[in-house]
């Protein structure tokens, strides 16, 4: 701390020192599988990106992990339906620790991962790690939204892809840090509905940068990265209005072509793009398929909630009472609805052309 408490640190109460990233990785070492895993994912969505590869990717999960339990039981199906739909669709879990809050409320958990306000981050960041790793040992690669810029440096190592929120895309702090993620990263478009500000995300990321972080050691540093040549622009509606439909995609596709950036395009089927009506994601999803089945180039992936069972919960001050499977945060589509919805979206996607 320092001695200086009248004039500084006036409104903290206190600091409490975490391991360090190489610390975490010593006592939870990516394994082999894991790094396959994760290597492999990472290629396959540089090669959608670069048209190599033509399937569809879907970042596919739950809106956040709070009960590693149900998450791995949903990760277990998630990966037994991959293999169904491989042809078509490459299935990427989305594994979220850190929820961006309108205001407040829980904030995922790695910041609280006892739901308690013990704000126990050095348990939720060891966890997380540990979820990572269970995950990617299953063969499946996992996606996540990058809000803490020091976490990146715990868990980098098990993400495949990587979201910058709509609060946040218009953040220097989060294009710095996406310049040097080592994973391809999709900008949202802003709450408002601005796609401008993803379009100059894209741009300043993939630049090089020169900014204030940590190493692996966990000593601040000046942190100098190469740029990232993976970014890309995600559709999630905003300011009451959907931007899924054709008519706002041929509208990025432009704004994309003025800024000399590849025509990438992911759809984030919830949000604003379903009125945070998780039950209309299928409806979504379904014309996002439709313009691909008529010809559109420019959509490479697609964001959904899902979960076990559909439907949210407020979490209880009795944990005891927690629904299994059940979101804490934005409601998601539930199991049966997630298969459904995949397995239509593949018998479309087999008569493309
Ligand atoms: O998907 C996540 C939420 O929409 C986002 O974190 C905002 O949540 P809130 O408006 O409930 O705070
Ligand atoms: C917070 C999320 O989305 P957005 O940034 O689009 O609101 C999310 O996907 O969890």
């Amino acid at each position: 701390m320092l001695n200086t408490p009248d004039i500084e640190n006036t409104n903290v109460t206190s600091f409490a020192t975490m391991p360090s990233p190489v610390e975490l990785h010593q006592k939870l070492p990516l394994t082999d599988l894991a790094f396959t895993t994760v290597m492999k994912g990472r290629e396959t969505l540089r090669n959608i990106l670069d048209r190599k590869d033509k399937r569809l990717f879907v970042v596919v999960g739950p809106c956040s992990i709070h009960d590693p339990v149900a998450g791995l039981d949903y990760a277990r199906r998630l990966k037994a339906l991959q293999a169904e739909v491989a042809d078509t669709m490459v299935l990427v879990m989305r594994v979220y620790f850190e929820k961006p809050r309108t205001t407040t409320g829980w904030k995922g958990y790695i910041n609280d991962p006892f739901m308690d306000d013990s704000f126990r981050v050095d348990v939720g960041m060891e966890r997380a790690r540990q979820f990572l790793l269970d995950v990617c040992e299953l063969g499946l690669p996992t996606a996540t939204e990058a809000l803490d810029p020091i976490s990146p440096q715990y868990l980098g190592d098990l993400i495949a892809w990587t979201a910058i929120g709509a609060r946040t895309t218009e953040s220097q702090t989060h294009r710095e840090m996406s310049s040097g993620l080592s994973t391809p990263v999709g900008f949202k478009n802003g709450t408002d509905g601005d796609i401008e500000i993803a379009i100059n995300a894209v741009l300043s990321s993939s630049s090089p940068h020169s900014f204030l972080g940590i190493n692996g050691q966990g000593t601040v540093s000046i942190v100098r990265t190469r740029g990232n040549g993976y970014g890309h622009v995600v559709l999630r509606g905003g300011g009451g209005r959907p931007n899924y439909d054709s008519v706002s995609v041929a509208i990025a596709e432009q704004a994309l072509k003025k800024a000399k950036l590849p025509a990438n395009l992911v759809v984030d089927c919830s949000h604003a793009n379903s009125y945070k009506k998780p039950e209309l994601q299928p409806l979504v999803m379904s014309d996002v398929i439709q313009q691909i089945r008529h010809g559109n180039g420019s959509l490479v992936g697609v964001m959904i909630e899902s979960n076990i069972v559909s439907g949210n919960q407020a979490i209880p001050s009795d944990l005891a009472q927690l629904k299994y499977g059940c979101s804490v945060t934005d409601g998601c589509i539930g199991w049966e609805d997630t298969e459904a919805m995949l397995r239509s979206a593949h018998r479309e996607l087999l008569q493309r052309p």
